[in-house]
C-alpha cells in the first residue's frame, strides 16, 4: 500500500509504476473515488457542525422558536444518517483499490515485462567439469534409493517428493546449516507456522492477486502459506514498536505450500518445483535509513552460504515486470544446474519499503517520538528440496557418491561423502 497523500501528489509516478509493473489498476477510478469521498466527508462535517450549532440554540430559544429548531435538528440528523451508506461504500471501494497500487520501483530496477529481461549483475564460481557422464539429480537419487517418486505420487499426487536415508539427512542438514549460519549473524531462529489467516496474505501483498497460488482449507478461515515471510510479517501486526527494538531480524523455518497454478509442464520431474517444501527464510523489519544495508546483508548471507556449499551461482536484478507489485528492488540468485546447462533460481531477495508495513500496520516510535511505518525486507536463506538439485549434481563423483561440502559435515556426523 502507498500513502494516499503520495498518490494524490504524485499520480504520474504511480501511473508509471502501474505501467512498468504491468498491474491491472485504473488510477483515475481510484482518484475519482477518493475525491468523491473527500467531498462526502466535507458535506457530512458541515451537517454535523450545523446540527451541533443548532442544538446549542435550543436551550436559549423562546418556546415557538424551540419547535422550529428541534425540527431542523431532526432534519439535519436524517440527512447525516442518509449520507452514511455512501461514505462507507466509498471507503470500502477506496480500500480495495489502494491494496492494488504497486510500490514504486527503484531506479536501479531494469524496466522489463518478464524474467527474460532480468539483468545479470555478477557470477561466482567455476562451472564444474566432469571426467565422466554426469547424472541428473533424479538419476542420482534413484541410483542410491534416496527417493521414491512413484510411491509418494500414489500418496500425494504430482509435484510431491520423498527423500530416504542420506538424502533425508542431507535435506535437514541444509536447513540446520542455514538456521545456524543466520543465527550466528544475529538473526533470531524461528520455527513457525504455515497455517495462516487470509489477512496475513493481504498484509504481505500476496493477496489480492495471488489467490490461485495458495491452498485454502475447506470450511476454515485458514490457508497454507507459500513462505515463512507470511506468518513472520504479521507477528507484530497492528503494534507500535519502539525504535530501540529495531531491527527485528528472523531466520524463519517453516513448511511452504504452493499450488504452482500456471506452471503446468514446467519442472515436472524431481525436486525443482513441488507443492510442499521447506525453507529457512531471512526476514528483516527495520527503520527506513537501515533498509538498503539489510538488503545487501541478506543478499551477502545467501551468497556466502552458496559459496560454502561450493555452488556456482549468479545474481540478477529483477526487471519491473518480474518483481511483483510490492517490491522496490529485487535480486534473484540462481545456482548452476549441470544437467540443464543453466542457472536456476534458488533465492529471491526483496526490499518492499513501507508498502508491506502499511498493509500490516507495522509501526515504530523513533527517537523524537514520531510514529513511522517500518520498512520490511526478505530473502531466501536456503530452500529445500530445490537447492539439493545443484548440490547433488555439482558434487557428484564418478561412482555416484556425493561429496559433502565442509560446511555441512557437522550436520552429517562428519561424513565426507554420501552414498
Ligand atoms: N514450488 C516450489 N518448489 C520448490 N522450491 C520452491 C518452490 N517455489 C519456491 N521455491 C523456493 O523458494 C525460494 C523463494 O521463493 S520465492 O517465491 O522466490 N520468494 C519468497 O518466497 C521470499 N519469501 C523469499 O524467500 C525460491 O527461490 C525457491 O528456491
Amino acid at each position: 500500500m502507498l500513502d494516499l497523500k503520495f498518490i494524490r501528489e504524485h499520480p504520474d509516478v504511480v501511473r508509471s509504476a502501474i505501467e512498468v509493473k504491468r498491474v491491472e489498476l485504473d488510477l483515475d477510478e481510484l482518484l475519482r473515488v477518493d475525491a468523491e469521498l473527500v467531498a462526502l466527508r466535507q458535506r457530512q462535517e458541515a451537517l454535523l457542525a450545523d446540527r451541533n450549532a443548532n442544538a446549542k440554540l435550543v436551550p436559549k430559544a423562546s418556546p415557538d422558536e424551540k419547535a422550529a429548531l428541534i425540527h431542523k435538528g431532526k432534519d439535519l440528523g436524517e440527512q447525516i444518517k442518509a449520507n452514511e451508506p455512501a461514505i462507507r461504500a466509498h471507503e470500502d471501494h477506496l480500500k480495495v483499490l489502494l491494496l492494488q497500487v504497486p510500490q514504486i520501483p527503484d531506479d536501479r530496477a531494469p524496466i522489463g515485462t518478464s524474467d527474460e529481461e532480468n539483468v545479470e549483475l555478477r557470477r561466482h564460481g567455476e562451472l564444474p567439469t566432469f571426467g565422466f557422464q554426469p547424472k541428473d539429480h533424479v538419476q542420482l537419487l534413484e541410483m542410491h534409493g534416496w527417493a521414491d517418486f512413484e510411491r509418494v505420487a500414489k500418496v500425494s499426487g504430482s509435484r510431491s517428493y520423498l527423500l530416504k536415508g542420506d538424502a533425508a539427512r542431507l535435506e535437514l542438514a541444509v536447513l540446520m546449516y542455514a538456521l545456524d549460519f543466520l543465527a550466528d549473524r544475529g538473526f533470531t531462529p524461528l520455527s513457525t507456522t504455515a497455517l495462516v489467516r487470509p489477512e496475513t496474505l493481504v498484509a504481505t501483498g500476496h493477496f489480492p492477486g495471488g489467490e490461485d497460488q495458495v491452498y485454502k482449507l475447506e470450511g476454515e478461515e485458514l490457508m497454507l502459506a507459500g513462505t515463512a515471510e507470511v506468518p513472520i510479517n504479521s507477528l507484530y501486526a497492528g503494534e507500535i514498536l519502539s525504535g530501540d527494538d529495531l531491527p527485528l531480524t528472523f531466520a524463519g523455518f517453516s513448511g511452504a505450500f504452493r499450488s504452482e497454478a500456471g506452471s503446468a509442464g514446467r519442472d515436472v520431474r524431481g525436486l525443482m518445483r513441488v507443492h510442499e517444501f521447506k525453507k529457512v527464510e531471512q526476514y528483516v523489519l527495520c527503520k527506513e535509513e537501515d533498509a538498503w544495508g539489510w538488503f545487501d546483508a541478506m543478499l551477502e548471507n545467501a551468497e556466502m552460504m552458496l559459496r560454502a556449499l561450493g555452488l556456482p551461482y549468479r545474481v540478477l536484478a529483477n526487471c519491473t515486470g518480474d518483481m511483483g507489485r510490492g517490491k522496490v528492488y529485487m535480486n534473484d540468485v540462481e545456482c548452476w544446474v549441470p544437467s540443464e546447462g543453466k542457472y536456476r533460481e534458488t533465492h529471491s531477495c526483496s526490499y518492499l519499503g513501507d508498502w508491506q508495513a502499511r498493509r500490516t500496520g507495522l509501526r515504530y516510535r523513533d527517537a523524537d517520538g514520531k510514529v513511522k511505518f517500518a520498512h520490511t525486507l526478505n530473502n531466501t536463506g536456503l530452500a529445500v528440496p530445490r537447492v539439493l538439485v545443484p548440490l547433488l549434481e555439482v558434487h557428484q563423483q564418478a561412482d555416484g557418491r556425493i561429496f559433502v561440502p565442509e560446511a555441512l559435515r557437522p550436520y552429517l556426523r562428519g561424513r565426507e561423502y554420501l552414498g
